[in-house]
């Protein structure tokens, strides 16, 4: 995703890449960042150091792309610095979550486990539906199937999570979550959201919420045909915080795609 992030950055007139940086032991370091993400030299050297810059924090904002264990450090420096911050990183623990939630106290924030507007639009969708249906006659049963490539570390996906959140907002506090099913057991409850992560090949990243009935069914399902959908997702979070000049806060692609009262 790194990758993409710069290439779409240095493809847009609106952002100049002033970072790009990697872990200590990363094969990258020094390595033009334009070049390892197959575009011309952009100038700016992967570097496991965060840059030093002349001009406001504030006016920069961090796009992560990483791994849980990188988290951490990143809101450490962006607390430091006053630097507004996206967060695109999933399988973050409770404490991270936690500590995202404090950082956004002091700096703002976006943080959300899908950048993609069509995705964004289907999580609204999903709600909608659920509100519609959960108490229709012989009960509404939500399950949902995500696929992803077979490099993926984490399951399910941040995105199925969050579909999970959202629908359960619909069908209230009794809903439970089970993830994947084997061995006897038993019939389906009508409280609980199933989830079934597939891994294949190098799929982008599919969701298909199945609403199931007794008669009847819905299937919304959701699929990137490439990454960009997320890099350019990030980005335009960045933009968003840097123009609207956002205070502290933790905000979410909902608020940024103008779709958090709908
Ligand atoms: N919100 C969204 O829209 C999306 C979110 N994601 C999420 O983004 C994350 C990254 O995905 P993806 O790019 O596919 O994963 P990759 O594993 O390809 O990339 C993660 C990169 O972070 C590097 N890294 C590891 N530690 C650090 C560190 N301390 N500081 C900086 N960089 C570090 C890794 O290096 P190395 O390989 O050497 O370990 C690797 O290059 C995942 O959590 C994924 O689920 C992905 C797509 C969309
Ligand atoms: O790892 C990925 O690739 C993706 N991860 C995100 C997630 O876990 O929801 C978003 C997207 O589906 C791609």
């Amino acid at each position: 995703m790194g990758r993409r992030v710069v290439a779409l950055g240095l493809a847009d007139p609106n952002f100049q890449l002033v970072g790009a940086i990697d872990h200590a032991k990363s094969d990258h370091l020094g390595q033009d960042s334009g070049a390892v993400a197959g575009e011309a030299p952009s100038g700016i050297q992967i570097s496991s150091h965060w840059p030093v810059l002349d001009d406001s924090a504030t006016n920069q904002a961090v796009i992560d792309f990483s791994l849980p264990e990188a988290i951490d450090g990143c809101v450490e420096h962006c607390v430091k610095v006053g630097s507004p911050l996206v967060v695109a990183t999933t399988g973050l623990s409770d404490e991270q979550k936690q500590n995202l939630s404090e950082a956004a106290s002091s700096i703002p924030v976006v943080w959300a486990p899908s950048m993609s507007l069509a995705v964004n639009l289907s999580m609204k969708i999903s709600e909608q539906i659920t509100a519609a249906l959960k108490d229709v006659a012989g009960g509404l049963d939500v399950e949902i199937l995500e696929r992803h490539h077979r490099f993926k570390a984490d399951a399910p996906s941040g995105t199925a999570l969050k579909f999970g959140e959202l629908i359960a907002g619909q069908l209230g506090e009794s809903t439970t979550h089970v993830h994947g099913r084997e061995g006897h057991t038993g019939a389906r409850t009508r409280e609980e959201i199933g989830y079934h992560a597939i891994r294949v090949g190098d799929n982008p990243g599919e969701h298909t919420i199945v609403f199931g009935m007794l008669g009847e069914k819905i299937e919304l399902n959701v699929a990137a045909s490439n990454r960009d959908c997320y890099a350019s997702g990030a980005l335009a979070a960045a933009k968003w915080l840097i123009h609207q000049n956002k205070g502290p806060g933790l905000y979410s692609m909902f608020d940024v795609l103008g779709m958090s009262n709908n």
